[in-house]
Order: structure tokens, then C-alpha cells, then sequence
């Protein structure tokens, strides 16, 4: 990959001298705050017009990425000669990638990016991608053919990613136009990078804007804000938006529940470009008036379909519709999930202004990466069954050791009284769910994470998002109710272009998953067990569209993979929404690609409508 030429205005020269450095962590923190200079204000001359507390106007499409015209020297490159450069505020950050390697260089020609990356491209290579709305930017093949900044480029190359991802060749330019998206794409295929990449580029070369200091001088204004449903995927899209934007000058803080907020407070006055956090503790954050979100440019929800269910939707829509934050059409708004429900869609679109719906990959459906079983298991028998498999596994890996295993459960109840019997036969095990206290919760997933205890039983509350290296096994101990949750719950192992396996128990206490279940296997290419197709045939059983599951909701397309204004009166007349799929026609809306009517083109009879 090569660097491109144009060096990042926020990378070069900073015009202002290195602040004091900052009181101890006990210190007021005050004064970190009043020498904190927002990135877009770091270069800028004393002769800076003066700062607008307004939000600024949306960025004219194809505007945003690429140097402001008429503003010279925003992308001042190195040279110059002259004196070293003062320091900067942000040479001394912690390195969050843990070493201090120098950058390593662009990649030549026929480089071997599997071997390096670990992510299998070939994998990727035949997805059908569809996208819908007016104007699609088109998408691009490499890292260097979009410019997101010398900076956050040195990051790219730290993380070791050579090639951007489906999802990321696609969603990437769209975000830098300036465009809303509603984005699905599978698990693991680089959903994180797609959203944080443009925000962090945006935020280093958008237009100046002086944070106004609303509720007094200790309300911290974001520019941006990422909200996602759990504490942990918080935590890990913190730490991932720490490492890319690196030595960017954009500043990102966590905020999320169940962990002391006055660390939180402090973090926040010593200056925020992005928050993250979960919606409990910024409603909290919101109402002590220690933040304000008056100047939002970026709304990223990640799991977006989660954030929009029965259980979050009131407190997001508080925190979108009912404060301070631009309103749609000012901001920027993306959406994030490999799932995306059409009554879902439809909700979510309250949200967005002229955006673009794209699809990478069978969305809704699961990668065939991850090789799926599921097995008749009567539920006194489903104790013995796990430790069948866990011998199995332990004693066909290298030196016996456990490879790590992921097994859901219904309940926290269950899930400690299953972690117990683990430990109690020799398995070690640890668990996390929602009775867990914070600290505990990050201890298991630390344990987990290291091979200490390499199963870990889990709730939901670990089924969206977590992206933990190595998991080799899942296992639906019990079944969830809704397909959806199966697709992002199997979806912990196969990440990246990595194989994995996920093995379902099916016991007659989840006959009502036995069509979507099916399909959805039968969609992901897997043997569907004989056993399986005649329980999803009887009526009663799913055959007749039973089963929780939100897929059908108005999308009227197979797992909700198309954009539902498609199936809406106006979509489609005249061209409004336009669209493309590198599919061909078969790819999402043919008879026969993807079985029995697949994702059922607009107008094709759905197998959920
Ligand atoms: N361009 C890339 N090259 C190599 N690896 C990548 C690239 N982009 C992302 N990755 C890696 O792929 C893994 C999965 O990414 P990520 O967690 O963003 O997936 P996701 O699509 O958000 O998944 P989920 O739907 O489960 O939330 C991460 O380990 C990430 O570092």
C-alpha cells in the first residue's frame, strides 16, 4: 500500500506550543481542560476567524476527506525546512499498540497479506454487495485510493491491515461524502474500522468549530459520538479507535455503566473529539449536564438493529431526538449491524437524511466461514453432551490444550450453575452475564481471552460485537429465540476470514426456531440435518412462518437484507433510490441463487412475508 503523498494538516507542524504537561491524576482537572485545543484548532494562526458555537453545515458531498478548497496549507506537507517542529501535545500519548515499532512500511507488490493480516481475502471475494439511495460514491479497492490522512494512515499500516474489507471498501468512501448509511455486513468482517475511519479523518480535517461551553466550563462537547449496547464492545471500540487514531490529535473517551464515573468525569474534561458509550451512562452524563451534545457531527450505532429494539429504543431516542444533538441533515448519521430487520429499517430511518442502504454479503445470514451443527438434545442430556464435545475437542488438540470455547446460555442463573459443574468436572470455566459485577465481568473476559479458563459461559450480554481472537468453538447450549441473535452469537468464532465452528442443541423447547434455523443454514451453504428440514416443515413448527424472529417486518425480504424503502410505494418510481448489486440480478433478487426465492427481489414473494 502505497503512502499517499498528501500529509494530514493534523500531522504536521502544530503552530502552538506543547502544553504543561498534566497534573497528577488527582489534580484538578481543570486546568487539563483549559489547555485542551480541539484537533481542527491545533494548526490554525491566532488570525483564525472567529469560532461559531452553531453546528456546522454538512459537508457538500465528496467534500469531506479531501483538503477544503480555498483553505491552503490545511494539508501542509512535511518539508519546509526550518527549525524542528515544536512538540506536540500528542507525542507524548501512550502507544496503544503496546510496542514502539517504528511504522511499518507500505507493502510490495505480491506481498503475502494472508500470511501477515491472518483475514483470508479470498474469502471475500465473490460477496454480492448491494447498495440503494441517490448518488452512491463508488467504492474503492485499496486504503491508498482514499486519503484519510498520512496519520491515521501510519495506524492502518500499525494494525497490519493491507487491504480494506468489503464493508470497508464500500462504506468508507460513502462516509467521507459526507453521505448517512445504513450499513449491514457480516460478523467479523470489519464493521469497526468502516465507522471509526471516516469519523477520526473527518474530525482531523473538518471545519474549525470552537466547542461552546454549555452548562459551564465542565460540560465536555463531543464531536462525535459511537453508541453501542454493551460495556465490553464499548470498552473494545474504544480501544480500537484509540490505536487508530494514534498520534491523529483526535481524543477518544469511554463512558459506559457499572465501572466508577468520576474516572469517566475526569476523562471527559481533560477534552473529547469522540465518545464513546453505552446509552444508560451517557442519559446519566447527559442529565448532570457533563456533557452536551450541541456539537455532534457523527451519530455511529453500532449493533444498530440492538440499539433500535423494544430495549434500548426509548433511552436512544432520548439521547438522538430529545437533547441537544443536531437533528438528522446537520449531522452525520451511520448505522452499523449484520443484522438489520425491515421493521427495524424502518424505525432506524427516523434517524437518517437521504442515506445510502448497503449490503455486503448475505446480510442477516451468517458467513460460511463458520462451519454450523446442530444437534437433537434432550435437555437432561445436554450436560453430558457438552462434556462429550469438550473431551473431544480437548483430546484432538495440540498437548491437550482446551481451544477456546464459547457456550450460551438462556439465563445468568443457568449460566453460573453450568460454569460451577464445568469447574467441578475439569473444565476450567468462568462466565460473564448481566448479575456479574463490572469488575468480574472484565476479569472473565480477560481469563477467557488469555487461555486461562478457555470456556467461557455467557448470556447474551457477550453475543453482539466481541471481537476475541482465536475462539475456535461456540456453542448454543440453549438455543435463542430470535435468529438474529444466533447469526451475531455464532458469529464470535470465524472472524477476520478465519474458520470456526458453531454446534447448536435443538430440543423440543426450540421448535419454534426450526424453519429460520434451517434456512438460515441453508443459506450459509451448511448440511441441514434431515431431522431439522421435517420439524421446519410441520406447520406448527416454524413451516408456517412461526418463531420469533423480526425478520419479515415490512423488509419483505429474506433476513432483512435489502433495503425495505425498496418494498416501499416510492422506491424504485422513477429512479428515486437508484442502487446497484455486484451480484448480478441473482445475486439478491433472482428465483434461485440463494434457494427457493432467497432474498426475494422487490415484488418476489418473501419466505417471511
Ligand atoms: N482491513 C482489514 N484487514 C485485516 N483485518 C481487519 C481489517 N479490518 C478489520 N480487521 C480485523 O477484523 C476483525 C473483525 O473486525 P470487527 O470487530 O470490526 O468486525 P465486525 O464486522 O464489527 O463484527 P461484529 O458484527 O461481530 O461486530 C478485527 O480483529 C479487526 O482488527
Amino acid at each position: 500500500m502505497a503512502a499517499p503523498s498528501m500529509t494530514s494538516w493534523a500531522d504536521v507542524a502544530d503552530a502552538e506550543p506543547a502544553p504543561a504537561p498534566a497534573p497528577a491524576s488527582d489534580g484538578p482537572a481543570r486546568s487539563d481542560r483549559s489547555s485542551y485545543v480541539p484537533p481542527h484548532l491545533r494548526n490554525r494562526s491566532s488570525a483564525a476567524p472567529p469560532a461559531s458555537s452553531a453546528p456546522p453545515p454538512r459537508a457538500a458531498p465528496g467534500l469531506l476527506g479531501r483538503p477544503a478548497p480555498g483553505v491552503p496549507g490545511r494539508f501542509v506537507g512535511g518539508g519546509g525546512g526550518g527549525a524542528a517542529p515544536p512538540p506536540r501535545r500528542w507525542d507524548r500519548e501512550p502507544n496503544p499498540f503496546g510496542n514502539d515499532e517504528p511504522v511499518p512500511a507500505a507493502e510490495p507488490e505480491g506481498f503475502d497479506e494472508h500470511q501477515n493480516t491472518g483475514i483470508n481475502f479470498d474469502a471475500y471475494e465473490d460477496i454480492p454487495v448491494e447498495t440503494s439511495g441517490r448518488e452512491v460514491p463508488p467504492a474503492v479497492s485499496t486504503f491508498a485510493e482514499i486519503d484519510l490522512g498520512a496519520a491515521l494512515n501510519d495506524n492502518i499500516r500499525r494494525c497490519k491491515y493491507v487491504r480494506p474489507t468489503p464493508v470497508q471498501r464500500h462504506a468508507i468512501p460513502i462516509s467521507l461524502a459526507g453521505r448517512d448509511l445504513m450499513a449491514c455486513a457480516q460478523t467479523g468482517s470489519g464493521k469497526t474500522a468502516a465507522f471509526c475511519f471516516p469519523i477520526i479523518s473527518g474530525i482531523m480535517r473538518g471545519p474549525p468549530v470552537q466547542r461552546p461551553q454549555r452548562g459551564g466550563s465542565r460540560t465536555a462537547c463531543p464531536l462525535a459520538l459511537i453508541l453501542s449496547p454493551t460495556r465490553e464492545l464499548s470498552m473494545q471500540i474504544h480501544e480500537e479507535a484509540r490505536k487508530f487514531s494514534y498520534q491523529t490529535g483526535v481524543r477518544v473517551v469511554v463512558a459506559y455503566g457499572g465501572a466508577p464515573i468520576t474516572q469517566q468525569l475526569r476523562d471527559l474534561e481533560r477534552g473529547v473529539d469522540i465518545l464513546v458509550a453505552t446509552p444508560g451512562r451517557l442519559v446519566d452524563l447527559l442529565e448532570r449536564a457533563r456533557v452536551s451534545l450541541q456539537s455532534i457531527r457523527y451519530l455511529a450505532l453500532d449493533e444498530a438493529d440492538r440499539m433500535l429494539d423494544m430495549g434500548f429504543e426509548p433511552q436512544v431516542r432520548r439521547i438522538v431526538e430529545q437533547m441537544d444533538m443536531p437533528p438528522r441533515g446537520v449531522r452525520q448519521t451511520l448505522l452499523f449491524s449484520a443484522t438489520f430487520p425491515g421493521e427495524i429499517q424502518r424505525m432506524a430511518s427516523d434517524f437518517l437524511e437521504n442515506y445510502i442502504f448497503l449490503a455486503v454479503g448475505r446480510v442477516g445470514s451468517s458467513t460460511e466461514l463458520i462451519a454450523q451443527r446442530v444437534e437433537f438434545v434432550h435437555e437432561a442430556d445436554k450436560r453430558s453432551h457438552l462434556m462429550d464435545l469438550l473431551h473431544a475437542q480437548r483430546d484432538s488438540a495440540d498437548h491437550g490444550k482446551q481451544a477456546l470455547t464459547l457456550v450460551f446460555v438462556e439465563t445468568k442463573r443457568g449460566a453460573d450453575s453450568l460454569e460451577n459443574w464445568l469447574c467441578t468436572n475439569g473444565f476450567p470455566a468462568t462466565s460473564i452475564h448481566g448479575d456479574r459485577n463490572q469488575q468480574e465481568r472484565e476479569y472473565a473476559l480477560r481469563s477467557f481471552k488469555s487461555g486461562q479458563t478457555p470456556i467461557l459461559v455467557a448470556t447474551d450480554v457477550a453475543a453482539r460485537g466481541l471481537d476475541i481472537p482465536h475462539v475456535a468453538h461456540v456453542v448454543n447450549f440453549d438455543l435463542p429465540n430470535d435468529i438474529d441473535d444466533y447469526v451475531h452469537r455464532i458469529g464470535r468464532t470465524g472472524r477476520a476470514g478465519k474458520s470456526g465452528l458453531a454446534t447448536a442443541f435443538f430440543s423440543d423447547n426450540n421448535a419454534s426456531m426450526a424453519k429460520s434455523l434451517a434456512d438460515l443454514m441453508q443459506e450459509s451453504n451448511q448440511e441441514v440435518p434431515a431431522w431439522l428440514t421435517r420439524y421446519a416443515a410441520r406447520p406448527s413448527y416454524g413451516g408456517g412462518g412461526g418463531g420469533r424472529n423480526r425478520r419479515g417486518g415490512g423488509g419483505g425480504s429474506r433476513f432483512g437484507g435489502r433495503d425495505f424503502r425498496r418494498e416501499s410505494s416510492s422506491f424504485g418510481k422513477g429512479g428515486d433510490y437508484g442502487g446497484g448489486s455486484n451480484g448480478g440480478a441473482g445475486s439478491y433478487g433472482g428465483s434461485s441463487s440463494y434457494g427457493g426465492g432467497g432474498y426475494g427481489g422487490a415484488g418476489a414473494p418473501s419466505a417471511w412475508d
